[in-house]
């Protein structure tokens, strides 16, 4: 239907379960590469310092389709030969200036799959805020405007929340639900057991 640099809109005809042949508008990006399932990568970081809160590192910055900023995870798009391993530790060192190591990895996750094929990987990295390298992050931005914002993590839906009120910002639904479960691991087993009526 149209077809841009990064993304076309795409009939796509497909069969219902009852047989009938329907069709759907269906947005896709064009920068797959092969041998991968993923477009890209969100990078959970875990910045661990000693004498201080793990913190989760945190990006701010303009999104046009949306008009404001967003607070997000790292992330970035899979380029060619990459495992998403490679890009989690590449695009969190442009965007952050950090060097992380990865400990965990998601399988191929959709995204907005009523809208677009989108993929995505989440990959789990820490850094160590101890080494040197860590101590003065900076950023290796092409063009490109990110803003790091660092939160602690069991605090981290409070200390959205407070940035939602203070801002006006837009949060990843990825970023708020891995909020949320976070809040109920920190918070829930610490309560005595009541019967629920
Ligand atoms: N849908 C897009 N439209 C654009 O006009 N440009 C786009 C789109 N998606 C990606 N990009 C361009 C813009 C930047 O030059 C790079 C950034 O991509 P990357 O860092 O890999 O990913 P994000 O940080 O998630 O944007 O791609």
């Amino acid at each position: 239907m149209a077809s841009g640099n990064w993304v076309k809109l795409e009939k796509t005809t497909y069969m219902d379960p009852a047989g009938n042949t329907r069709t759907w508008e269906t947005v896709k990006r064009t920068t797959r590469q092969k041998n991968t399932e993923a477009d890209g990568v969100g990078i959970i970081a875990v910045l661990k310092r000693t004498l201080h809160k793990d913190c989760m590192v945190m990006v701010k910055q303009f999104r046009p389709p949306l008009g404001c900023c967003t607070l997000e995870f790292p992330a970035g798009l899979i380029d060619e030969g990459e495992t998403a391993e490679m890009t989690a530790l590449r695009e969190l060192k442009e965007e952050t200036g950090y060097r992380g190591e990865v400990v965990g990895v998601t399988p191929v996750t959709c995204l907005d799959p009523g809208l677009s094929n989108c993929t995505t990987q989440i990959v789990l990295v820490n850094i160590n805020g101890d080494d040197g390298e860590n101590m003065h992050p900076t950023q290796e931005l092409g063009g490109e405007f990110v803003e790091v914002i660092l939160l602690p993590l069991d605090e981290i839906q409070t200390k959205i929340n407070d940035l939602l009120q203070k801002e006006k910002i837009m949060v990843d639904s990825k970023v708020y639900i891995f909020a949320m479960g976070m809040a109920q691991a920190f918070f829930k087993p610490r309560e005595l057991p009541v019967l629920k009526q």
